[in-house]
């Protein structure tokens, strides 16, 4: 491939690995009563093995919309996951059967929501919900996958595991549970998780430990697809970021490059506008975002005429380092960032010190 500067960057990995999963030009719609949503507009990405993949935005940019599609569980209607392909291990997604796609979700993807209940069954103990699905994907004797369900429990760092396997749901804290629910999509030892907002609806002590136990799960080799608002939370565990907005993916890096000198307007607007807190931005309070061209348009400070119409901008290289893309004219060939990068914003500051390793 050419590192030439200003050349597109149609490829966000390295060429000599094949990525575990390969997202390309991933379309959903949305049909309301009143609207039909582009939730999803054109999004391509990769997420490598052992790779820990962050996607962050504003609410509404439909981040969460994206990872749902990949395993078919946005509700569909009134989704509809239009066009793209999603390569999980050389098979498509878009074109499995339910059935394939309710095994690989069991077993190969799994996923953990904001809200732990979501994964967690009432009536059944927290050791039954674990051996059911340890045992959905392994032959194992019913004595063998409860020892490997209190392992689980302890892994994921709930004292007195072997006891606590025979409590109920509601016997946990909300931050128990949440480790309860990532033992759980554990068990069938995925290849990928798909985590959204994983550490939103706990308290900030609570969320510090999660962040602590996803650490370790992704130095132990998972891939991880994290969804955060959160830009600490990316920031302590993300290998690469990708930004959307509008639907699209506007910006994409390693996170050192991407935290360091953010080059999409959008994205120095988001770290800008951080205030330290996990807040959501307010979309509704403003006006429609375009559905062409570069979508941010209408709110950028740099915006030009050639920002409108037409597919989102190619992915340009910023300051050539090939991984590193902006989906913004003003990286191509015939303009120069000068202004975006000059506009000041304070964000080396979100790069945590690294705490043990
Ligand atoms: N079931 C639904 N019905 C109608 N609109 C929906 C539905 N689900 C999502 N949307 C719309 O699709 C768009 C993308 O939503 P999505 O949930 O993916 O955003 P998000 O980036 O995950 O936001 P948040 O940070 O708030 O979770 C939004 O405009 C949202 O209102
Ligand atoms: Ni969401």
């Amino acid at each position: 491939m050419s590192t030439q500067p200003h050349t597109t960057t149609p490829q966000d990995r390295s060429d000599d690995e094949e990525p575990l999963l390969s997202v390309d030009d991933l379309r959903t719609r949305i049909r309301t009563e009143r609207e039909t949503i582009h939730a999803v507009d054109g999004v391509s990405f990769t997420v490598n093995r052992g790779e820990t993949v962050c996607l962050v935005g504003e609410s509404g940019s439909g981040k969460s919309v994206t990872c749902e599609s990949l395993t078919g569980i946005v509700p569909q209607p009134p989704a509809e996951i239009i066009g793209g392909t999603v390569e999980f291990k050389g098979r498509n997604l878009l074109e499995a059967s339910e059935s394939t796609l309710r095994s690989i979700r069991g077993t190969e993807i799994a996923h953990v929501f904001q809200n732990p209940q979501s994964a967690l069954d009432p009536v059944y103990t927290v050791g039954d919900q674990l051996v059911e699905a340890i045992t959905i994907h392994e032959e194992i004797s019913e004595s063998d996958a409860r020892e490997r369900a209190s392992e689980l429990l302890r892994q994921v760092g709930i004292p007195n595991a072997p006891t606590r396997i025979d409590d109920y749901p509601h016997e946990f804290s909300g931050g128990m549970q949440q480790r309860v629910a990532i033992a759980i999509a554990l068990a069938a030892d995925p290849a990928l998780l798909i985590a959204d907002e994983p550490t939103t609806a706990v308290d900030v002590t609570v969320q510090a430990r999660l962040i602590e136990l996803l650490r370790e799960l992704t130095d132990g080799g998972m891939s991880v697809l994290l969804i955060t608002h959160d830009l600490r939370v990316a920031a302590a565990l993300a290998d690469r970021v990708l930004v959307m907005f509008g639907g699209t993916i506007v910006e994409r890096g390693p996170i050192e490059a991407l935290y360091s000198q953010p080059a999409h307007p959008y994205t120095r607007s988001l770290f800008d506008s951080y205030d330290g807190l996990s807040r959501r931005g307010d979309r509704s309070a403003r006006g429609d975002i375009p559905t062409d061209g570069c979508r941010f348009r209408d709110e950028c400070p740099h915006a030009i005429d050639a920002c409108a119409g037409g597919d989102q901008p190619p992915f340009y290289t910023v300051d050539d380092r090939k991984t590193h893309g902006a989906s913004c004219l003003y990286y191509g060939p015939e303009h120069d960032p000068a202004p975006i990068l000059h506009d000041d914003a304070a964000v080396n500051t979100l790069i945590e010190e690294p705490t043990d390793d």
